[in-house]
């Protein structure tokens, strides 16, 4: 629309085009993920910590205890112990984080994929916590015309404190303005042919290039508190449901394909079995060979890079495991790709 300055100041009804030049016409993908620290001083990871844990979503508990453990404990301590963590798998090139290099590439690729399907969709990624925030990716697309939003989090299974705080955050930043655009949200794909597909084909290709056979897999997804189960979060049926249908995609059985919940945080009770404890278990039991796959990553991050691959890793062969291997999230592989492809274009139907 264009703006004609000589209608506007007016007496009696305004011209329709008496306002400010506004783009429109045009449809937005916003693919989001968790978040991430700037950098790894102390400082970036204490800002980092500090809005993630201050998240209602994340951290339920609103207790005097929490208030001083947070402030006291947390914010003083942790900053420090995983700014080391992330420095080791920092992306140095970049100067950034691998979560954040991963989801610029799927947003890039996605776009890429999408030239010739319609020519109106514009395409931005945005984090939870830290930068490129949801919000400044929403007034990216709105700048460049989109007045209708897909807002994709990805995140296969949905929780509360993942899935939820992200559309949280893109309603929040849509109630500070004047024209909301139009927005529709994915939902989780936890069953989606595509992704069971595309899990087990990379799976069973990374197990082709391992100099070894697992003798036992571990899918190993993020934990929840069990209290957020008990009051009735979904992720742990649909991180089940997701392992049911890749046992039977793999053609494996329960003992060689197993269920388990890695990050557990703080002292309270979390999804169950435990990833750690489960690979010391196995170690002590005389499993030798041991692969983990992170189903509910879509990307490789500090959770799979230096919890799964480099803890984990050291906790089997400290209890005598002899191979290890961390498999790869999807990523921006193909297989990836094409997961996130069809949930986009799957939802955008109707829109394009
Ligand atoms: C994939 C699903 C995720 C769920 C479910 C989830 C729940 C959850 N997480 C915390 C606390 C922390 N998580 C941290 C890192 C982190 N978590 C996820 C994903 C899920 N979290 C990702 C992808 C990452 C990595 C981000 C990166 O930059 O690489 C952290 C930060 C690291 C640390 O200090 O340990 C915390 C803290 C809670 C409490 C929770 C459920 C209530
Ligand atoms: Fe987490
Ligand atoms: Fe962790």
């Amino acid at each position: 629309m264009n703006n004609d300055a000589s209608s506007a100041g007016g007496t009696g009804s305004p011209r329709p085009n008496s306002h400010p030049p506004i783009k429109s016409g045009r449809v937005g993908v916003l693919i989001a993920n968790l978040g991430t620290p700037d950098a790894t001083d102390f400082w970036s990871m204490r800002r980092y910590l500090k809005e993630f844990l201050s998240d209602k979503r994340v951290i339920e508990d609103n207790s005097l205890t929490w208030k001083l453990v947070f402030n006291g404990i947390i914010l003083t301590f942790r900053p420090r112990a995983k700014g080391r963590d992330y420095a080791s798998i920092w992306n140095r090139e970049r100067n950034e984080s691998q979560l954040k290099t991963i989801t610029r590439s799927q947003s890039e690729k996605l776009a890429a994929s999408l030239v010739g399907v319609d020519d109106r969709i514009d395409v931005a990624w945005g984090m939870r916590y830290g930068n490129p925030s949801v919000g400044s990716a929403i007034d990216e697309l709105v700048a460049k015309g989109c007045d209708r939003l897909l807002f994709v989090p990805l995140y296969p299974q949905y929780a509360a404190a993942t899935s939820a705080t992200a559309c949280d955050a893109a309603f929040r930043h849509l109630m500070t303005m004047r024209w909301q655009p139009t927005l529709r949200v994915a939902p989780p794909y936890y069953d989606d042919p595509v992704y069971i597909d595309a899990v087990a084909t990379s799976l069973r290709d990374a197990l082709g290039t391992l100099s070894f056979k697992p003798d036992v897999i571990l899918a190993s997804f993020h934990g929840i508190p069990q209290d957020y189960f008990d009051k009735g979060d979904p992720y742990y049926c649909q991180c089940a449901k997701t392992v049911r249908l890749l046992r039977a995609a793999l053609g494996l059985d329960e003992a060689q394909f197993r269920l388990t919940f890695q990050s557990r945080f703080g002292p309270a009770e979390w999804l169950q079995p435990y990833t750690d404890k489960t690979v010391e278990a196995l170690a002590k039991s005389g499993v030798k060979n041991l692969a983990i796959v992170t189903p509910g990553f879509s990307a490789d991050c500090l959770e799979t890079l230096e919890e799964i691959a480099v803890e984990n890793g050291d906790i089997f062969k400290r209890n005598g495991g002899d191979n290890f291997a961390a498999i790869p999230c999807l990523n921006d592989s193909d297989q990836g790709m094409r997961v996130i492809r069809e949930v986009v274009l799957r939802e955008l139907k109707g829109w394009v």
